[in-house]
């Protein structure tokens, strides 16, 4: 039995503090006293760069796992999209929670659809707008640029960097046709716009929309009272998204999308990898029994790399 209330540990971006409190909320539930510990990450502190270049995997975790591992936190709670797939030595995965929604969403700045974004950037929708010659799209996200360059070539795509607010504020203020973000997080804190519609063509990056709770290896009265809050279909569907990742590259921050849906009939996997100016893209799709869980997100994996996707793998490590 855990008697000290369990200090839960978040970054202090809005949608961190509430991904925490569901923690806290959820533990509560089940008759623990939990409380929010607050720490700054490296990606919170630099607001500039882009992640993919900012070298290092775990820019949003790794105060974190310090704080873990020093006993100043007994838990760890993530975007699980941001969590690289190793996690530290001495540090393991407590609990994954019911996943919100995996999709990207197109936030627009006026009023465009996807149709009539389409139409423009296939110069099909007359307009007297110089602006319209030329798409202009914010993500900082190399799996974004890479799949919205291969479905839509000649995009320009601006770099956007900041928490969910940071990154409304600036798409509103800029010229720009539109953004992307994850729907999980925009939903999740209640901001997500009218003009913003899902992109139901993009792969989500693995494990979006996903929040993993991590603790210290061998806290056995912290895993314990995490184990009735874990997800286990999210568990299974994530730890397969994350697996196609290990096979194909082991890093965040990669051309690499992944979607595993635990159905009735089967896991229903998609995964894709496609060069960072979108010119070229391999991609599966996949149904596994569950029986085949284990292996499924690797096996995919393979199946890219043997159809090209090991060409875009070294090209892009090579370029980094
Ligand atoms: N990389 C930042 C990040 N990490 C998690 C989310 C949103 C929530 C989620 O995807 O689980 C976001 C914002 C975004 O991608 O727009």
């Amino acid at each position: 039995m855990q008697n000290n209330p369990i200090r839960i540990g978040t970054r202090e971006s809005q949608l961190a503090v509430w991904q925490a409190d569901l923690v806290k909320k959820l533990l509560e539930d089940n008759g623990h006293a939990a409380e929010l510990v607050f720490i700054k990450s490296e990606g919170d502190i630099d607001l500039v760069t882009p992640l993919y270049a900012m070298g290092v995997q775990g820019v949003f975790t790794r105060a974190l796992d310090a704080a873990l591992l020093n006993n100043r936190i007994d838990i760890a709670v993530h975007s699980m999209k941001d969590v690289p797939v190793q996690l530290p030595q001495g540090i393991v995965q407590a609990a994954v929670l019911e996943r919100a929604s995996y999709k990207d969403i197109l936030v627009y700045r006026e009023q465009f659809t996807e149709d009539s974004i389409t139409q423009i950037n296939h110069g099909l929708l007359s307009t007297d707008n110089q602006q319209l010659s030329s798409l202009l799209i914010g993500t900082s996200s190399i799996r974004r640029k890479a799949q919205w360059l291969n479905r839509y070539p000649g995009t320009v795509i601006e770099n956007l960097r900041g928490n969910i607010n940071t990154r409304l504020k600036k798409v509103a203020e800029s010229q720009w046709h539109g953004a992307i973000f994850a729907a999980a997080g925009l939903e999740r804190i209640n901001v997500r716009p009218e003009n913003s519609i899902d992109l139901d063509w993009m792969l989500p990056a693995p494990a979006q929309g996903a929040i993993m709770a991590v603790a210290r290896d061998g806290d056995y009265n912290i895993l314990e009272a995490f184990a009735p809050i874990n997800h286990n279909d999210t568990a299974i569907a994530v730890k397969i998204e994350r697996d196609f990742l290990s096979a194909l590259m082991g890093g965040c921050s990669t051309p690499i999308s992944a979607l595993a849906e635990v159905t009735p009939q089967g896991i229903l996997f998609k995964g894709n990898i496609i060069s960072p100016d979108g010119s070229q893209k391999v991609a599966v799709e996949r149904t596994f029994s569950k029986a085949e869980a284990d292996n499924a997100g690797t096996l995919a994996g393979h199946d890219v790399l043997e159809q090209g996707g090991r060409e875009i793998v070294t090209a892009f490590k090579n370029a980094k």
